[in-house]
């Protein structure tokens, strides 16, 4: 079996969640321990790490960042290799995302470029987020990248397609947490209570008002509630329910405007449902924008490379923390073909592993251009 491959297995057995990645940072460690050190120097961060592969003549340094943690998901894929972790599964492909950074690590170690290259292993994409604490440490100030290239899973496409488009890839997002607290009481006797199973569905439906009703239908915006908890039993009603979600905009001004619908439908809820709500946030992460002239220049550069199938394609309102180090250095993401029916966060994703080497090779010869 290829060595990435292995690779790629052995991290999709130990999925484990945001700022808890230790068996994979240890993984990751002693992969890297075990290559040629002369031209490595190696940081620690938190369950990240900073990976430096000193070039032979720097001009400047070249960053790649892979995401490192997995999902709360109970896979079902089946497969000989599935997760070892009860209730968690590499659902998003970041296992893929770090084998593919090894090999490019390995090759650049054996390879060595003109240029500095910086690694970078990302704990916690999947939330609270690494990408902004990890820009803003001094391990990263230290070995700041003059430009910087990451890639994510696309199941849609064909083991080969490389998608891109030049600015607006992924969208804001925000996390979003409602908790609501009324009066329980005897499920025969509602009249004496504020059941917070109705204020809940009441929510929910007023809240899809916002993306059909208060954002210009030539934007756009999406506002998901991915799981609805209340009450306690069958025969009594709940005094408590929470909602919780994410929120998705095009640009930084939407969201704030769908937030403030929010509230002001909250606020709604707690007068009309005589009830107390609480709003949470949670984590947000910054739009991905494709740096425009490096966008175009790798697209350029792949024009000529018969292997690739190059497609332009539209914005996602996927999210992704890598935005946030897009907005300070130059660089850009794209879609890696991996060709499986099932989607990102399914628990049948079974992405096609011939996609490691196809980028590996792509970014392999990019980076080998960018850096001489
Ligand atoms: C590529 C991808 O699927 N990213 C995640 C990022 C999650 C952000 C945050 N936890 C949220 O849910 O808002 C995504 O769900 O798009």
């Amino acid at each position: 079996m290829n060595s990435l491959i292995k690779i790629r297995r052995d991290l999709h057995q130990i999925p484990e969640l945001g700022f808890q990645e230790f068996k994979t940072q240890a993984y990751l460690l002693n992969y890297i321990q075990s290559l040629p050190q002369e031209r490595l120097s190696i940081k620690k961060w938190k369950t990240g790490l900073f990976v430096k592969v000193h070039g032979v003549k720097p001009g400047k340094t070249i960053g790649y960042r892979t995401d490192i943690d997995g999902l709360p998901i109970t896979e079902e894929t089946g497969l000989p290799f599935s997760s070892t972790h009860e209730a968690k599964m590499h659902a998003c492909g970041h296992d893929f995302h770090m084998s593919i950074a090894l090999g490019l690590l390995t090759h650049f170690v054996q390879n060595p470029i003109a240029d500095n290259l910086l690694f970078i292993f990302q704990p916690a994409e999947e939330g609270p987020g690494g990408a902004e604490p990890m820009l803003q440490s001094k391990e990263m100030q230290e070995w700041m990248p003059d430009m910087i290239f990451a890639l994510h899973i696309a199941p849609e496409y064909p083991v080969g397609t490389v998608a891109i488009k030049e600015g607006l890839l992924f969208a804001n997002t925000s996390e979003l947490f409602i908790d609501l607290k009324g009066k329980g009481g005897h499920a025969a006797l509602p009249h004496q209570t504020n059941d917070m199973v109705i204020a809940a569905c009441a929510l929910v439906n007023q809240l899809q008002t916002i993306v059909s009703r208060n954002v210009n239908p030539l934007d756009s915006a999406v506002i998901t509630i991915g799981k609805i908890t209340g009450g306690t039993v069958q025969n009594i009603i709940a005094e408590n329910a929470r909602l919780e979600g994410t929120i998705r905009t095009l640009t930084p001004e939407s969201m704030k405007k769908v937030k403030h619908r929010i509230e002001a439908i909250v606020s709604g809820i707690e007068t009309g449902f005589e009830c107390v709500a609480k709003i949470d946030y949670g984590s947000m992460y910054y739009q991905v924008y494709n740096h425009e002239e490096l966008t175009k220049e790798f697209m350029d550069f792949l024009k000529d490379d018969l292997e690739v199938q190059l497609i332009e394609c539209k914005e996602a309102m996927t999210g992704e923390d890598f935005g946030y180090l897009l907005k300070e250095i130059p660089g850009f993401m794209f879609w890696l073909g991996v060709d499986t029916p099932y989607g990102l966060h399914h628990a049948k994703l079974n992405p096609n592993e011939d996609a490691i080497a196809a980028a590996v090779r792509i970014m392999t010869n990019y980076i080998t251009f960018k850096g001489n």
